[in-house]
């Protein structure tokens, strides 16, 4: 009999069709997990889950007695509640790798369209406003190049921004990590510091840790208090990880100058938060990783783990290597 396998809101078609043809597969998109009568039907056949940002609590898992493996197709696996999984003996993986260069270059796009308020002046531009041959001064943007960029979470994708920094752009690079890399340190020029001295001494700061207890809401008020006045925030880890009203409040009162955002509090974003409104906010709705060259090499590299997993073989990305038993 074909195992089952419940795909969540984004597993490529190529991918998925391929998966079809081995396994029975549901896909759901945009449903309520926690009371969707069929999905929870499905969810308690299911011996595979595969997909992106599906809360896999106690909860759900109390639905879900035949679940071998749950294959994230993302490297972030705050949905995962990791502690439950391994006490049934659930493997569980994500995308590590495959999207570091394209996350990068996203929160590199971030931060040149914050500094030079891309964004802003494009709408300036396309609102007919552009109204001098010289545009006004109150509309220069700041240098990007040879500044000070303080990376917090050295990690994969930390490296990945500081050395586009640092070749491209000929960046200061300041990190903060939970250990200290050497090896990153020669090869960027880069410095480890605390906490407070990266943020009261960066030009632009850019946040790209994993959401854990450790780290959520870990820049705050008295973070933001800390940032230079003139310094630009950029934030391409999870919404949690700061406390989006503080932030709010540092931009406000002109505490820091500016923030380019691809992850938020609540996603989809409320279309009230003041944050949409302000003119040196740059956003983009959780995007790291979407271009199709990524997003396919993500969804191969999660159907890869889901079936090594359910057919016996080590997955090559499990996160808790301790369920697996040889
Ligand atoms: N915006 C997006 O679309 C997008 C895409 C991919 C990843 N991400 C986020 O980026 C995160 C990092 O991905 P990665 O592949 O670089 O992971 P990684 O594990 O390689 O790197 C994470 C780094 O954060 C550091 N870290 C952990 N806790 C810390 C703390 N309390 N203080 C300081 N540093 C801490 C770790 O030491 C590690 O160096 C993911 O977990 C995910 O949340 C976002
Ligand atoms: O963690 C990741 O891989 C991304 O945020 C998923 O979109």
């Amino acid at each position: 009999m074909k195992k089952k396998i419940i795909a969540y809101n984004r597993v490529e078609t190529p991918v998925l069709e391929d998966l079809q043809k081995k396994y029975d597969v549901y896909f759901y998109k945009n449903i309520d997990t926690k009371t969707d009568p069929l999905f929870l039907e499905h969810l308690s056949e299911a011996q595979g889950i595969i997909g992106l940002e599906l809360e896999v609590d106690k909860e759900l898992l109390e639905h879900a007695p035949h679940l071998e493996i749950v294959s994230n197709v993302s490297v972030g696996h705050n949905n995962l509640d990791m502690e439950q999984l391994t006490e049934r003996g659930i493997m569980a993986t994500n995308t590590p790798d495959v999207l570091t260069d394209t996350v990068a270059d996203t929160v590199f796009g971030l931060l040149i369209s914050t500094a030079r308020r891309i964004p802003e002046l494009d709408q300036l531009v396309k609102n007919g406003e552009w109204k001098t041959e010289a545009i006004e001064p109150e509309y220069f943007g700041t240098d990007v190049h040879h500044k000070k960029l303080g990376i917090i979470g050295m990690g994969r994708i930390g490296q990945a921004i500081a050395q586009r920094a640092h070749f491209g752009f000929d960046m200061d690079i300041l990190y903060h990590s939970r250990t200290r890399k050497p090896d990153v340190e020669e090869k960027f020029s880069a410095t480890y510091c605390t906490l407070d001295e990266l943020l009261s001494e960066s030009d632009f700061i850019c946040l790209i840790t994993p959401l854990t207890p450790e780290t959520e809401g870990m820049i705050g008020k008295r973070e933001f208090q800390l940032m230079k006045k003139s310094g630009i925030f950029i934030n391409g880890s999870r919404g949690k990880t700061i406390v989006e009203q503080d932030l709010i409040d540092a931009l406000k009162t002109s505490e820091i100058a500016a923030a380019g955002l691809d992850v938020f509090e609540k996603e989809p974003v409320n279309a009230i938060n003041p944050l949409l409104q302000m003119k040196n906010v740059v956003t983009t709705p959780h995007i790291g990783s979407s271009t199709y060259e990524t997003e396919l090499k993500m969804s191969e590299l999660a159907a890869h783990n889901l079936e090594a997993g359910l057919n016996g073989r080590k997955p090559p990305n499990l996160i808790d290597e301790s369920v697996w038993k040889t």
